[in-house]
């Protein structure tokens, strides 16, 4: 194992989808690469306490220095449309006084500042104190070549992208469909949209960028990421980094469930740390999962109608008792499916479930961790974007991968009706062998990835080196043995 002295001060924006994959890359530095390495969480009121849940429940490690930040009130700076990267961008921004102390008054000091995407504009704190920045993105390469070339296409094409009828191209990937652009894409005019080109144009400010991918998954946009028509700072491809196995004790009854029932024969639906369904949809999926007569578990939130991830800032570290889910489920559901399906309230050991070998599918909105977590235990998918980046981590899936079924229609265009539904989770459960063995040969591909010389290990540690190099070159008395 490599020595070093370096200390590594790692940013993350509020979120489990973003605390996640941060506390996994530092857990790695940490343990693989003798880094000395602290976490600073930006909290909201409602995510305040995340880190130190995730931490509990993960004794299997030696875990990396936590800080959390005092939670950020934005409520005076927002209306009730600002939208959720809007709303994290703003956090950031005002998060900065607090980093910044938190940062200077480090004790060793930072020697490396990674931020996850959100946390870009506090790079000025980085420069003041003269250490290499790099950008953390938890999420694909591809979705970070549309991030770092929107700032041209937003010169080059005129007009709304979704109302285009062509595609959008990105050189040396493959390209976007207007129906699959990003969140802050959808609307040119929106506050969004200019946060999102900023993130683009500071991608290009960092010393380098992590991605939680690696090179066998994403070969194509790797390669054209390094091409230097998108991007000149270099590109680290150091994943697949999931969350552990959630420990005994948390939910008894679903996992003795799942011990009885026979071998890939559940379906899990859960739509991440903030997916939230309108009324009508949560009907539509429910009449769809009885018709299919498989066996499922389904992390069931209360329906919001038109905002797709409007529960996004909502604490999501436990079930909330205050909404009886047979309020919103078809009359009888629950009564009629109790020998097959399991109804879990707002929020369940998904690890733990993934890794059962009685699940043979995932119901999923692509969020990239949730993606990464199915891939990895050999699950394939019924891809259901949406919201954010998830519709083009579909077609990754689905296109690109082989590994998913995917809806006729985007959900987020049309509800999907029960037929299909059901038409779905019979694919993915009683057809999907072909996927399946996709599936399997990508977990195969990840674990590989990520052994000792396999092409994620060497990533990060030629990201060490070439850090160590940066810091040298910029003060020759930070000199140390790597
Ligand atoms: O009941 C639940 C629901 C979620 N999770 C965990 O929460 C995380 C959710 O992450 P992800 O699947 O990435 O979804 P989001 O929380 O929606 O993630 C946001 O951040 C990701 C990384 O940038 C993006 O890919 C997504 O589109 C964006 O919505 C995963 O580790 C899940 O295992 C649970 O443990 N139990």
């Amino acid at each position: 194992m490599e020595t070093t002295n370096l200390h590594a001060a790692m940013l993350c924006s509020p979120g489990m989808g973003h605390l996640i994959p941060v506390l996994e890359l530092g857990k790695r530095l940490l343990t693989n690469h003798s880094l000395h390495v602290t976490i600073l969480v930006v909290t909201t009121p409602a995510s305040s306490g995340q880190a130190h849940l995730l931490l509990q429940t993960d004794t299997g490690s030696t875990q990396p220095n936590i800080i959390e930040l005092p939670p950020v009130d934005i409520s005076c700076l927002i209306t009730p449309t600002t939208k959720v990267v809007t709303q994290l961008c703003i956090i950031m921004r005002e998060a900065r006084p607090a980093i910044r102390s938190a940062l200077s008054n480090m004790d060793p000091q930072p020697t490396i500042f990674v931020a996850d995407h959100f946390g870009t504009e506090s790079f000025e704190i980085a420069e003041e104190l003269r250490i290499p920045k790099y950008t953390y993105v938890p999420s694909t390469a591809w979705f970070t070549a549309l991030t770092s070339y929107c700032p041209v296409l937003d010169k080059e094409i005129a007009g709304q992208y979704v109302d285009r009828t062509e595609t959008l191209r990105i050189p040396g990937c493959r390209p976007v469909r207007p129906e699959d652009v990003v969140d802050p894409m959808l609307d040119r005019t929106d506050q969004q949209y200019y946060e999102y080109l900023r993130i683009g144009v500071e991608f290009s400010l960092s010393d380098g960028i992590l991605l939680n991918t690696w090179e066998d998954l994403e070969r194509k946009s790797l390669e054209a990421l390094r091409g230097h028509e998108i991007l000149k700072t270099p590109v680290y491809a150091i994943g697949p980094f999931t969350k552990p196995v959630e420990p005994d004790g948390l939910n008894t009854e679903l996992l003795e469930w799942l011990e009885y029932q026979p071998g890939q024969s559940v379906i899990f639906v859960s739509f991440g740390s903030g997916g939230t369904l309108s009324a009508e949809q949560i009907t539509e999926l429910a009449w769809g999962l009885e018709l299919s007569q498989q066996r499922f578990i389904w992390v069931v939130r209360p329906p919001i109608d038109g905002h797709a991830d409007a529960a996004f800032f909502k604490s999501s570290d436990g079930p909330d008792d205050t909404h009886q889910e047979s309020n919103f489920l078809p009359d009888g559901f629950l009564a009629r499916t109790h020998k097959v399906g399991m109804v879990v309230p707002m929020w369940a050991p998904q690890m733990r479930i993934l890794t059962h070998p009685s699940v043979g599918g995932f119901l999923s909105h692509c969020g990239w961790n949730s993606t990464l977590e199915s891939l990895t235990n050999g699950v394939p998918i019924v891809a259901w974007p949406l919201y954010a980046e998830q519709r083009m981590n579909a077609v990754v899936l689905t296109e690109e991968l082989g590994v998913a079924l995917r809806t006729e229609v985007l959900p987020t265009k049309k509800v999907v009706g029960r037929r299909e539904v059901e038409k779905l989770v019979r694919g993915v459960l009683e057809g999907g062998k072909g996927m399946r063995e996709r599936a399997k040969e990508v977990r195969e591909s990840g674990k590989n990835a990520l052994r000792k010389g396999g092409s994620s290990y060497n990533s990060l540690c030629e990201l060490i080196r070439d850090c160590q190099n940066l810091l040298n070159s910029k003060d020759p008395s930070n000199s140390t043995n790597i």
